[in-house]
């Protein structure tokens, strides 16, 4: 039977990246995604944008919902000091599986805990499971529909701190309208945006940045 798209993502990686090196792993499914197939990573122009929100807030805890493939998963990872923490979260056990390969091929197992399961699920378990009381950086890149009830469970399970960062893919193409109208307009985010690209595409897209003020 046909492979699937992650399966051909991950060979591109297991082909033409070095084990270890975060750096070729992020090139290698970036120039599959660009000139084989298109798949919904950040991609390298939103993942600059990334990078600059991860090295700015330097985070202990991280969690990233929505892990896919692991691309993201390793362009945080590889930014993190050794004693930091990635937790990311994918409901779909084929990704899952493809995720875990991804990362280990990075090198970066022992930053990174991958959770098979769906974050409205695990959200609530943070603190009795992984003894995490609350996060420094949140990744939203999960189903968009998922971006504003899992903000409100996540304030509602005291995991955002003040100075919490919350940053979302996706805000303008497929588009979170009602996330966006949320932290824009709430006392208690400080939002911006950064306009970017759709992954691998000239359609517009953006990330938006979110401080949690307590
Ligand atoms: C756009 S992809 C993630 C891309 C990844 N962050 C990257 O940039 O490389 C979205 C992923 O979120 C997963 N997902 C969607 N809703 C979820 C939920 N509620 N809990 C866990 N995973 C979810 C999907 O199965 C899919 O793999
Ligand atoms: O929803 C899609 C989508 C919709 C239709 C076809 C393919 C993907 C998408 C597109 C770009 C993204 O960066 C992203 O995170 C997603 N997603 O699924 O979460
Ligand atoms: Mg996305």
């Amino acid at each position: 039977t046909r492979s699937t798209r992650p399966q051909r993502l991950l060979k591109a990686v297991q082909k033409n990246a070095t084990r270890g090196d975060p750096q070729s792993v992020i090139s290698a499914i970036d120039h599959f995604c660009r000139h084989s197939e298109w798949a919904m990573n950040i991609g390298d122009e939103k993942g600059t944008i990334l990078d600059s929100v991860v090295n700015e807030l330097n985070p202990e805890k991280v969690l990233e919902l929505g892990t896919y493939c692991g691309y993201s998963t390793v362009r945080i990872a590889r930014l993190l000091p050794p004693g930091a923490r990635l937790i990311t979260l994918e409901f779909n056990g084929d990704y899952a599986a493809i995720a875990r390969q991804v990362i280990t091929w990075a090198g970066l197992e022992d930053r990174v805990q991958l959770v098979e399961g769906a974050s409205e699920d695990w959200i609530p378990r943070m603190k009795e499971h992984f003894g995490i009381e609350t996060f420094d950086l949140v990744f939203l890149d999960h189903w968009k529909d998922r971006y504003l009830p899992d903000t409100k469970l996540m304030e509602d399970c005291g995991l955002l701190r003040k100075g919490t960062v919350l940053l979302a893919d996706n805000v303008i193409c497929p588009g979170v309208p009602d996330y966006l109208q949320y932290v824009r307009n709430s006392l208690s985010y400080k939002s911006c945006y950064f306009k970017s690209h759709l992954e691998y595409t000239k359609a517009e897209d953006g990330l938006e940045k979110s401080v949690f003020l307590g």
